[in-house]
Order: C-alpha cells, then structure tokens, then sequence
C-alpha cells in the first residue's frame, strides 16, 4: 500500500512530533506548595504525550486515526489544528484544516446562533458574500428553530452546539476536515444526515480525518488508517489492517 502512495501529494507530514502538556509538579497542591516551590516555572513540568511520532497523509484520501482512550488522538488532532504547538519534531499542514473536535469551543456563549455563523465563518475565512449566500443553508441543515437561532448559546445543549457548529463547519467544502466522532452528539437523523454531508465532501476531493471506536463507520468511509498507541504511530495500512489490530489490542484489555 505504501508503494501506491509514491505519485501523491503529501497534505500532512508529521516528523518525529512531541507534543504535550504543561502540567502542575506533583505534591503542588495549594498555595503553601507553590510559595514553596520558590518559583512559578518550577511549578509545572511537561507531560509529553506524543513522542516520536511520525505520520503521512495525502491529499484527498479518507484516514483513519484509531487508538484505545487516552493514546493521544486528540492530540494530534490539535497539533494539526495549530491548537497546540510541538515541543519537537516538524509537522507540515498544505491546507485549511476545519477542525470538528470540542463542538461548541470556537463559539461566543454571550454570541445568539445567528452572530455565531457571521463570526465563525468570518474566522473559516468565508467573505461575507459566501456568509450571506450560505446564511440561510446553514440555519437549514442544523434545523434549529428561528428562536433557538435568535437565542445565546450558552443557552444550547450539547446536541445544539453540536448541530450548530457543525453546520457551520461543513458549509463550504474544507481543505482538510477533521471528525472527531467521540465529540460529535445529536440524534440519530442529524448523525445520518452528518454523514451524507461528510461523504459529499470526500467525493469533492476533500481531505478527511476521522477519528473513531465505531469499526463499521471507519470501514465504511476510510480507506487508510493508523493505530496509535502510547503516544506513537504503531501502524498504518489498510483499513482491515488496522480494524484487525484494534480488536487484537482490544480483547488484549479485557484479558
Ligand atoms: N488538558 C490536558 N492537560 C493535561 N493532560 C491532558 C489534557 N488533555 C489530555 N491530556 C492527556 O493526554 C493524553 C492523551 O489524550 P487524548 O485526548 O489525546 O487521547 P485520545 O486518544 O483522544 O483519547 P479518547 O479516545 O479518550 O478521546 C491522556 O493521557 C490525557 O490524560
């Protein structure tokens, strides 16, 4: 499979990537602590959670990113969205990346729905022309109410952030876009119609990530795939491969 991959452009190359947290030092648990501590950099420490991790992915597939909870998904996920930074390593992105991870995080609580769209498609660089032309569209696919629309959302629940950002999100075909299925909620219909929406994009030569548990989703739209685990790319290959892979380390758990 590697050999197919020759003759294609390279969207996102991540080389030899540490990527972590900025994390308080054990036994700093209150005030007294850090007065002790003498010092405010001796407070925290970094906690690497992608080390050494390298990763290929071309332009206009479908990849799988698959791992037990806690492996560092998310992570890399973030690093490509610019949300975090490397400590090491190089990470290459040649594209727009629509990040659909922390539903909700990139809306203005205090913002109604409708202010939310203006801003956000603002910021996923929409001219305002686009924003007018895809306004309506987008209140559409997310089929909140013309109150709810109206109304701030720090008032939403989760299944209406949900629908709201990702209607926003998928508005115009993304360069890259990024699903983080473990975030996505709503009901049954909105996830189908999600779907429907996601496999458009693809068929329009979208770059997709998507990071799922669901064997059958991931089969069902990715061809190529990953398994990370500690933090490090284990594998990558076919799909089967790596579905195999994850139920082997899977029934290894529960073992
Ligand atoms: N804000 C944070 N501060 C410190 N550590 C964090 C933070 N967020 C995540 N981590 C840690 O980073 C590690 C990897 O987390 P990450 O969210 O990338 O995993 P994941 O593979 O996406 O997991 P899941 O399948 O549960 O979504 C975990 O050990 C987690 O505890």
């Amino acid at each position: 499979m590697e050999a197919d991959n020759q003759n294609k452009e390279v969207i996102i190359e991540a080389k030899n990537l540490s990527v972590g947290f900025l994390v308080t030092k054990h036994g700093i648990n209150n005030f007294k602590d850090f007065l002790l501590t003498m010092g405010i950099r001796k407070l925290f420490e970094n906690k690497e959670v992608l080390n050494d991790f390298s990763l290929t992915i071309y332009k206009g597939e479908c990849f799988g990113i698959m791992g037990r909870n806690g492996s560092g998904k998310s992570t890399f996920l973030r690093a490509i969205s610019g949300i975090m930074k490397p400590n090491k390593g190089t990470l290459t992105v040649n594209g727009k990346v629509a990040p659909m991870m922390a539903l909700g995080v990139g809306l203005e609580p205090e913002l109604t729905g409708l202010e939310n769209i203006k801003l956000l498609g603002t910021l996923m660089g929409l001219t305002q022309k686009e924003i007018k032309q895809s306004l309506q569209d987008i209140i559409a696919f997310s089929e909140l109410s013309e109150y709810d629309i109206n109304s701030q959302v720090k008032r939403y629940s989760q299944g209406m952030l949900a629908r709201l950002a990702f209607s926003i999100t998928v508005a115009k075909d993304p360069e890259i876009l990024i699903v983080d299925e473990a975030l996505t909620v709503g009901d049954l219909g909105f996830k189908q119609k999600c779907a429907q929406r996601i496999e458009e994009i693809r068929k329009n030569g979208s770059t997709i990530i998507y990071v799922s548990h669901h064997l059958e989703d991931i089969k069902s739209i990715c061809k190529r795939a990953c398994f990370i685990k500690d933090g490090k790319v284990l594998k990558v290959g076919s799909i089967e491969e790596i579905s195999d892979l994850y139920e082997l380390e899977m029934a290894r758990k529960k073992n």
